[in-house]
């Protein structure tokens, strides 16, 4: 892999890396921010997840992450939203193809070609990083998303109980299976049969968890999406009884990173209880 940008932040290294992508048949760009922590001893990895329209890049220069991350000692990656490049398929919306892999594995031409977000971040980006950057610690890894992402974030961590030790999402898609976004995209990439869509349905995985995660979502009720496609009321009666689910609302925020920026530290702090056991 390629170190694209380093550019010093709050004591740590704000960093950009290209690389190939052997599960996603395309190259890709990824940013992780190394707290200062990192240069004396391994540090946890916190994962964010983006969502539509988005690239690695929108959570690192306008989420205000990286100050707590520093001085928790803790490393943020954050990969890109879909596989990229001309030879890859895309739709004219926004809200499918590039800059909305929906974090699955696509089954389905012409998707299934490179559509394979799920194994890319749950797979083949921390070996990568295993391999590459010394100083993260891969045993102790959370994730967080936005939306999409925080959609993406609840199916994986819900999906790997044992390899995150914690979930957090902002204002995510909680139900994909019954809203708009979701039905589009996950009858794009896995087909019209809706039980292969169970596998990433937040809403489905959470009823029937065995193993309890904790989990933190933050929800805008001056988001537009709040009805029509992100449905936490979904979440909350899914969850088993005693799960460890907090869901907050708060009065006037909307979908934006003026909203992730306002609760971004909490989120940090919430997965460090986690992290740094
Ligand atoms: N109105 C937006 C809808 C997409 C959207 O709200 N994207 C959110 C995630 S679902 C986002 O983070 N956008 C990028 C940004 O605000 O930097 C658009 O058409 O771009």
């Amino acid at each position: 892999m390629e170190k694209v940008a380093d550019v010093q932040c709050f004591g740590g290294q704000q960093q950009r890396f290209k690389h190939v992508s052997l599960v996603l048949n395309c190259d890709m760009h990824f940013s992780l921010f190394l707290p200062p922590q990192a240069k004396n001893a391994k540090v946890p990895v916190l994962v964010w997840l983006s969502g539509l329209t988005c690239t690695d890049e929108n959570f690192v220069t306008k989420a205000g992450a990286q100050r707590v991350a520093a001085e928790l000692g803790i490393a943020l990656l954050a990969p890109d939203t879909s596989p990229r490049g001309e030879g890859v398929a895309d739709d004219e919306a926004y809200d499918a193809g590039m800059g909305a892999g929906f974090y699955v594995n696509a089954t389905q031409a012409p998707w299934a070609e490179h559509y394979q977000m799920y194994d890319y971040i749950v797979q083949e980006l921390p070996a990568l990083l295993a391999r590459e950057v010394q100083a993260l610690d891969l045993k102790r890894m959370s994730i967080m998303g936005h939306s999409m992402g925080g959609h993406g974030a609840l199916v994986i961590g819900l999906r790997n109980v044992d390899t995150y030790q914690s979930i957090s999402a902002f204002a995510p898609i909680c139900a994909p299976s019954q809203c708009p976004w979701g039905e589009k995209t996950l009858g794009y990439y896995l087909g019209q049969d809706r039980s292969t869509w169970q596998d990433y349905d937040a809403s489905v995985l959470l009823a029937s968890a065995k193993k309890s995660i904790p989990i933190r979502v933050d929800q805008g009720l001056a988001d537009n999406f709040l009805t029509t496609q992100l449905m936490p009321e979904k979440l909350i009666a899914a969850a088993p009884q005693n799960y460890p689910l907090q869901v907050l609302q708060h009065k006037g925020y909307d979908h934006s990173y003026f909203f992730i920026a306002s609760f971004i530290e909490a989120h940090i702090r919430f997965h460090a209880e986690f992290l740094n056991q």
